[in-house]
């Protein structure tokens, strides 16, 4: 546990962060490569426990991965016969929904264990419906064992994917593999995240795989993916673009501005959609060459949005919006309890121990901006929780995040960016405007 007094904004923050790449595209690039028919390039991959973890799934799975590059980012992976292994999750959702079907494939078993707090997290849909798709598995949460024999029959399953995107995300990725490949239909409310599956999709047509979606069959809520080879491509990865929206934030906030370079013109990362949340709640948000830049407005407009496709934005939205002018309400985000925590238990529970009025709906949040004083803000193993009380640390001097190392899930080294981000501010509106502030 690493206590951390956020630090407050003594001027708008003004500067120039560039983001690691991004946790979603590195971990099903990783799951790409492993089922792939040769070595593949992974460039510009996230190292954070998320991507460690997949890293080391993977290799346990009978993978080569080399990262002995200078920084760690480019990781050549050599898939070799699976042969099944030990399989640590910690708490990453993309890697207890995504292995399991891979370690089917394997020829021996595979053991699954994770952090204590990953053990309520939901999973037991993708474990039935691999059971159900010819898999032999011990166990409906972690930790469970995977008896791989070498193959999967595959073909039709019908799960409810109300819970998580990932459940479909996770048997779409290694579908191709499956003697019959793979049909996924959806029974139950809408499934959460869409924008993930999209990413799944567009990552597995990359690598040659043919995947049939619900648009293009015209068979609601269902996926189709063709049994066939996973070709070994090159990956690129994107900027973490839900990473940055802290640092977006902080600019949001204080009437600063601040600019992420390499934001993409097109992405299937939910976290683009932060662009419309900003400039709803009165921000000016512009894409140019540099990248995308946000200048915060004088007072912060309230919101009320379904956040269902992006939930995981949800953290740095409440943040936002303890800060704005008025009520604003969050919904469409039930899911959010299934995951690093229930998040909207604690974004509830920490913004009203500061001050802020905060009612937890069945769907979402209520919130209604007070005046906040500092004190210690939980972070609840939740990365995203110590980055939201990082945004309201800006304005609310005192906030002590209680355990600020959890952002080491998907960015290590948060808390050097967030006071770099700060001190450059300072640098450059010296001499003349700091005072005015
Ligand atoms: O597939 C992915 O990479 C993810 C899907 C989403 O999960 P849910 O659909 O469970 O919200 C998201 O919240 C998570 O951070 C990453
Ligand atoms: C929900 C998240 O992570 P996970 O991949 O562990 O589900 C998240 O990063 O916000």
């Amino acid at each position: 546990m690493t206590a951390w007094t956020a630090p407050t904004a003594s001027a708008p923050v003004r500067a120039v962060v560039p983001l690691p790449g991004s946790k979603s595209i590195t971990n099903r690039a990783l799951i790409l490569a492993a089922l792939a028919d040769g070595p593949s390039v992974i460039r510009r991959a996230l190292r954070s426990r998320d991507t460690d973890l997949m890293i080391a799934a993977v290799r346990a799975l009978g993978v080569t991965v080399d990262d002995s590059g200078s920084d760690g980012t480019t990781l050549t992976v050599t898939p070799g016969p699976l042969t099944g292994g030990a399989v640590d999750c910690g708490l990453a959702g993309t890697v207890m929904r995504f292995v399991p079907s891979v370690a089917a494939l394997a020829a021996g078993p595979s053991t699954f264990d994770g952090d204590e707090q990953a053990r309520t997290r939901p999973l037991s849909t993708v474990l039935d419906a691999l059971r159900s798709l010819g898999a032999d598995i011990d166990g409906d949460a972690l930790p469970f064992v995977v008896n791989g024999t070498g193959s999967v029959r595959g073909g039709t399953v019908s799960i409810d994917a109300s819970g998580s995107s990932q459940f479909v995300s996770g048997l779409l990725l290694s579908g191709a593999a499956f003697e019959e490949g793979l049909v996924i239909h959806h029974v139950g409310k809408p499934v959460p995240s869409m924008p993930h599956i999209d990413m799944t999709v567009g990552m597995l047509r990359s690598a040659g795989v043919v995947v049939d979606t619900p648009a293009e069959s015209g068979l609601a809520d269902t996926w189709r993916v063709h049994p066939g080879t996973v070709d070994a491509v090159g990956f690129d990865v994107e900027p973490d673009l839900s990473n940055a929206t802290p640092f977006l934030a902080a600019a949001a906030v204080t009437g600063g501005d601040v600019t992420v370079p390499d934001w993409p013109r097109t992405t299937t990362q939910p976290g683009d959609a932060i662009r419309a949340i900003l400039e709803s709640m009165g921000a000016d948000v512009e894409l140019t060459d540099a990248g995308l830049t946000v200048r915060g407005p004088n007072t912060l407009r309230c919101i009320d949005i379904d956040l269902h496709d992006v939930g995981e934005l949800t953290p740095t939205v409440a943040a936002l919006a303890a800060l704005a002018d008025g009520v604003s309400f969050l919904r469409g985000i039930a899911h959010l309890r299934g995951h690093e925590t229930d998040r909207l238990a604690a974004l509830a529970t920490e913004l009203t121990s500061l001050g802020a009025h905060v009612v937890e709906m069945d769907d979402g949040l209520e919130i209604t901006p007070a005046p906040m004083t500092g004190g210690a803000w939980l972070s609840y193993a939740d990365h995203r929780m110590a980055t939201a009380g990082a945004i309201v640390g800006l304005v609310v001097p005192g906030v002590v995040v209680d355990d600020v190392s959890t952002t080491a899930k998907t960015l290590p080294g948060f808390e050097g960016m967030w006071a770099s981000m700060l001190e450059s501010s300072v640098e450059y509106i010296e001499p003349t405007v700091r005072g005015d502030f």
